[in-house]
């Protein structure tokens, strides 16, 4: 389906049977994954509902159930690499902050789109996000990878070493804001071609505002958690990890400096592109 469809990431309105789940992302992985198994009780129809709202233009709204979600996965191509660092991630504390495979491939794509060689990502954890786009860098490519848990970085350079990128990778393990001052302190700024934000959401605004500081002009900045599992929609939740997500979307919407698109991917990112002046 093309333009006209409005894909929705709230949970349809049938009920499912969660068996076992690990993701806040609503990640769902192929039925033959030990990770999941999450079964809907909905009909493939029910994915597609058509708006009768002319606010809409009457378009077709996707509501991403475990079935489709599972069609989206079976068509992600996941380096074996990373499949393997989702898995022994899964058997870890907090497995579910990973990116899905299907915005690492996205992550990876915008990389190779931009040709970008200097990177940046705010956020590593074990490093599933940082390795789909170390991997897709040139070999001359250089991604500063923003940690500041050391025992989670220990799994991701385990894996930069196995991947073959642990040259192109510059691990920073500390607070995120700390390292990027001292990037601009050391005369680095608008060297950097892309940044992933993927770390304490109430920090946004300061991260952003450093980040654009890194980024060329032509850049991107992608943000992560932009949706916050559907609650910024919602004017009743008013908890501060919410409310903070809810004023960074409101003051990006106001944005001059930036283009930007919010994209309905795992728990929703935006990506923001650095207007050349
Ligand atoms: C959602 S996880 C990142 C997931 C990662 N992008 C991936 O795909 O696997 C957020 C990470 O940010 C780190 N973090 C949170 N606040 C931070 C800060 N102020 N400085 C550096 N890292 C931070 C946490 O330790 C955690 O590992």
């Amino acid at each position: 389906m093309s333009g006209g469809v409005i894909h929705s990431l709230f949970p349809p309105a049938t009920p499912f049977t969660a068996v076992r789940s690990c993701s806040r992302r609503r990640l769902v992985l192929p039925a033959s994954s030990a990770c999941w198994s999450l079964r809907s009780v909905a009909s493939k129809s029910e994915a597609v509902t058509i708006s009768t709202d002319q606010s809409y233009g009457n378009k077709q709204v996707i509501t991403i159930t475990p079935l489709l979600y599972d069609y989206i996965l079976a068509n992600v191509r996941e380096p074996q690499i990373l499949r393997e660092l989702r898995e022994e991630t899964a058997t870890m504390r907090n497995s579910q902050m990973q990116v899905s495979p299907d915005q690492a491939q996205l992550l990876a794509m915008l990389v190779q789109i931009l040709g970008a060689k200097r990177c940046i990502e705010v956020g590593v954890y074990t490093g599933y996000s940082s390795l789909a786009v170390a991997l897709v860098l040139p070999e001359n490519g250089c991604l500063v990878a923003c940690e500041r848990d050391p025992v989670c970085l220990e799994v991701a350079k385990k894996y930069y070493e196995r991947a073959g990128v642990m040259h192109k990778v510059d691990v920073k393990q500390g607070l995120a804001a700390v390292a990027l001052k001292s990037m601009i302190n050391n005369g680095e700024s608008g060297s950097y071609d892309f940044a992933f934000v993927d770390a304490e959401k109430k920090m946004y605004q300061e991260y952003f505002e450093l980040l654009l500081q890194l980024v060329r002009g032509g850049g991107l900045i992608v943000m992560d958690n932009v949706l916050w599992h559907g609650k910024v929609a919602d004017p009743l939740v008013t908890d501060p990890k919410t409310v903070s997500i809810r004023n960074f979307n409101r003051t990006l919407m106001e944005d001059e400096r930036v283009s930007i698109s919010m994209v309905p991917i795992g728990d929703g990112m935006t990506i923001c592109r650095k207007i050349c002046s």
